[in-house]
């Protein structure tokens, strides 16, 4: 639960009734996904008990972001990216955008700061459109039934893998998603939500608007146990109209969870020597 919703309530005006309108949206908290790369040269120089003591200290920073689940003021997580684009995400939703700036500022002033460089970042808030009540319908206080406070004020899912990606639905000739009229608008999220509900269970989404906030309409936050998910339904939505015609895409970025107790293992240039020790002898006793 949110207990302070009211004054963390944003809402948009409902311009409805008018054809080439916007439908009418609630947001919630506000997303940050904050992406750094790791200067693994000068991590690896430090002497080992400095670095062990800086690991421990990234740890309990990642939990106390973490408790803000617990208090219900937002939530947060890690992720270690698999890829070059980067090597962590840390991803939190809070009430207030100041709430996110205060966010990247305290991982700057830990002594990991020091190691992490920016490598991308993200600034949305979550959003649910409603495409399918008629005017007056969201009026009624839709943001105090469970399936909205859960889009607008969401945990994040014990999901072993996230998913990111930010896009925008194309304003190009013919292919012009903002002068489609609202019902045709309707007619392909519609569709859309119909394809995803076939993901229930196994794959989460997390829509948030990036309209005025950031350099794409939205951003695409999923996560899934199975990584194959992500191919699977995102594959599947590029042949809906709403993706195949409309859907244009940013850079994608995957990742997997970090514990606090698999960050200091992450951290540690010892794992690395460790793993490739194990191999190498697992390889001469195989042959
Ligand atoms: C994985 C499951 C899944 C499910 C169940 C789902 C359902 C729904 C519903 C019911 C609705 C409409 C109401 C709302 O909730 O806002 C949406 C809305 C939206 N979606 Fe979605 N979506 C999913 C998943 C899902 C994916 C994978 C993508 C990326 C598209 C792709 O091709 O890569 C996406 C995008 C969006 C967007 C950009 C919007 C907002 C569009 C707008 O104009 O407002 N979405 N979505």
């Amino acid at each position: 639960m949110h207990p302070g919703g009211t004054e963390t309530s944003h809402h948009s005006a409902n311009p409805q009734s008018t054809q080439n309108a916007p439908p009418f949206t609630l947001e919630g908290w506000f997303i940050l996904h904050d992406f750094r790369r790791l200067d693994w040269r000068r991590w690896k120089a430090l002497d080992p008990a400095r670095r062990a003591q800086i690991a421990r200290e990234a740890a309990a920073f990642l939990r106390h972001v973490e408790a803000a689940g617990d208090t219900g003021e937002g939530a947060s997580a890690l992720y270690r990216v698999v890829g070059h684009k980067a090597d962590l995400l840390w991803l939190h939703f809070r009430p207030a955008l100041a709430d996110l700036g205060e966010l990247e500022a305290a991982l700057a002033r830990t002594a990991l700061g020091d190691y992490l460089e920016p490598a991308y970042s993200y600034v949305s808030v979550t959003e649910l459109s409603f495409y399918r009540s008629g005017p007056g319908g969201p009026e009624r206080d839709v943001r105090q039934e469970p399936f909205v406070r859960a889009r607008l004020y969401p945990a994040i899912p014990p999901a072993r893998h996230a998913c990111f990606y930010p896009m925008n639905k194309k304003r190009d000739g013919a292919d012009n998603w903002y002068t489609l009229p609202f019902e045709e608008r309707g007619r392909l999220m519609h569709s859309h939500g119909l394809i995803g509900r076939k993901y229930a269970g196994r794959v989460t989404q997390i829509i948030s608007g990036s309209v005025g906030l950031d350099d794409w309409e939205w951003g695409v936050t999923l996560f899934a146990d199975d990584p194959v998910d992500f191919k699977r339904v995102v594959y599947e939505m590029r042949f809906d109209e709403a993706s195949a015609r409309y859907g244009e895409f940013g850079p994608f970025y995957v990742g997997v969870r970090l514990a606090p107790g698999e960050l200091v293992r992450f951290l540690s240039p010892e794992t690395a020597a460790g793993a490739a020790g194990a191999r190498e002898g697992a390889q001469a006793a195989g042959g």
